[in-house]
């Protein structure tokens, strides 16, 4: 029987210190956003992948996109300087900052670091340009109507892997006092008794991560005290929840099913680090498995990633060495180079299979022996990769949500030239042109860039043949 992995329980996270406020304003890295994301397709930079390489050494996991995205918007609750460390410099960050700047917030960035002061905010109407970009940049309504009263921001975009409706978040703002409406693709807010919001009780048909995020962020600056049940526990929420902590902001219960909010009108600065990205994490953990290959990584929290450990696990890979936040991860099969066994994965809300490595396991069983079932279970059109998988040679069939992947008896993997269409399937072509014969060509890749930080810098420094090709326009 396979072993399970239990990671050590992490030591307690240490209380933030006061941020000593810098008056100067310096490189405004993250703002800019690279040329090649406002080009059409044709002029989109891409990827070259020889395959083949095994990969050795160690990787820097950056900051999680998912935990930065919402940290950013609760900047808006807080008076005075928001620090946050351990930003990751990618495209949904950088619209994600430029939402702030919209509405009147100053933003400085030094490397990794991100400076806010949301004092001079004065407009509840964000840039809707950048807010259709992203997910998260929605989720900047709950502050905005906690301190301002009202909010008017677009429909949020992100990876088009469904419906992904917002009607969790609407419901539960009203369950906050507030009125709300959409009208011509814009949700517009106010809380309607005139005096701010009101502390509630909602219940959520399903632990939607964002309309947790919204709400707790409302929550947090209604008048009195607010329960939430049937929320998300993912460890981004938790990371929110620490977050507004800091700030001064009472919450309970974060990493269970309901939360208790006593809410206040204004949270103060404080100085914040961001937890490292487990999808980030579990993606290198991947491209090491469908190389066979034996690599380490931190900063990283094994806790956060036990499902999709304990499943490679399960495939024959080993952890070599685990502190709480430093993996050694083998792929290295004992005798011949193809030795792991595929799995089936269904995914499911924290603590289950996270939807957000989904593609990229589908791409490494392409590469086990035996069949494997994927069944997506969060998103209902997430298997755009599919087809593109395919055109590597191996045999995958999708009926609706579940995908049949036969592995390598289908056939191996051969170098193609395909496009990513969202963030996580085009990340699982890389790996697969990783494993693959020949030469890979990954279009598409400014999707990739909205979540994976010096991608192909990272690969190359575990050895991997990995360039980025930008054509001239
Ligand atoms: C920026 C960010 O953090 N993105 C993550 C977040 O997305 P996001 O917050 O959008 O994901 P949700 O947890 O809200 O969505 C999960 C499911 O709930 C449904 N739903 C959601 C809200 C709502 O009001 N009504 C509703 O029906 C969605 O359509 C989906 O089927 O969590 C997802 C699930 O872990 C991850 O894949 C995304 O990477
Ligand atoms: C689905 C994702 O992102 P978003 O919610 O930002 O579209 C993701 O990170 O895989």
């Amino acid at each position: 029987m396979a072993s399970t992995f239990n990671p050590k329980p992490l030591p307690p996270k240490p209380s933030s210190t006061h941020f000593q406020k810098t008056p100067h304003l310096l490189a405004h890295t993250l703002q800019t956003p690279p040329k090649t994301l406002t080009h059409q397709h044709h002029q989109d930079p891409k990827l070259i992948i020889t395959g083949g390489a095994i990969l050795s050494g160690h990787v820097p996991i950056s900051g999680s996109k998912n935990s930065a995205l919402p940290i950013l918007a609760a900047t808006l609750c807080c008076s005075g300087q928001t620090k946050l460390k351990n930003v990751p410099n990618l495209s949904d960050t950088r619209s994600m900052l430029s939402i702030l700047g919209s509405l009147g917030a100053q933003v400085e960035v030094f490397g990794d670091e991100v400076v806010v002061s949301t004092d001079g905010v004065r407009s509840v109407e964000p840039c809707e340009g950048e807010i259709g970009k992203i997910r998260g940049g929605f989720l900047v309504i709950g502050p905005l109507l906690g301190r301002f009263g009202e909010a008017v921001v677009g429909l949020p975009g992100g990876c088009d892997i469904g419906a992904r409706p917002i009607d969790l978040h609407i419901r539960g703002l009203r369950a906050l006092g507030a009125s709300v409406e959409c009208r011509d693709g814009k949700v517009i807010a106010h809380a309607s008794n005139g005096k701010g919001l009101v502390g509630g009780r909602f219940r959520l048909d399903y632990p939607s991560v964002g309309a947790t995020e919204t709400l707790m962020m409302a929550a947090c600056m209604a008048d009195g005290v607010t329960v939430l049940s049937n929320v998300a526990q993912e460890p981004e929420v938790i990371d929110l929840a620490h977050f507004l902590m800091d700030t001064g902001a009472f919450v309970e219960g974060a990493g269970t099913d309901k939360l208790l909010i006593k809410g206040r009108r204004k949270l103060h600065d404080s100085e914040y680090s961001i937890i490292p990205d487990r999808i980030e994490a579990g993606t290198f953990l991947l491209a090491a498995a469908i190389t066979r290959s034996c690599i380490t990584m931190s900063p990283i929290v094994p806790s956060h990633l036990s499902c999709l450990i304990n499943k490679l696990v399960t495939a024959g890979c080993k952890i070599l060495q685990c502190t709480p936040d430093v993996l050694e991860f083998s792929a290295v099969p004992a005798k011949s180079r193809d030795g792991l066994h595929g799995f089936d994965v269904r995914t499911s809300p924290f603590p289950g299979f996270p939807t957000d490595l989904q593609p990229q396991t589908m791409a490494l069983l392409t590469t086990c022996q035996g069949l494997s079932v994927v069944e997506e279970s969060v998103f209902e059109n997430r298997m755009n990769h599919v087809t593109e998988l395919q055109k590597f040679g191996p045999r995958i069939q999708v009926c609706g949500s579940t995908a049949l992947v036969f592995g390598k008896d289908s056939g191996r993997l051969y170098g193609s030239r395909v496009a990513a269409s969202d963030l996580r399937g085009g990340v699982s072509l890389v790996l697969a042109g990783l494993a693959a014969q020949g030469t890979t060509e990954v279009n598409g890749i400014a999707h990739i860039d909205r979540g994976y930080e010096n991608l192909e810098m990272k690969l190359r420094l575990l050895g991997a043949d990995v360039k980025r090709l930008t054509i001239p326009p």
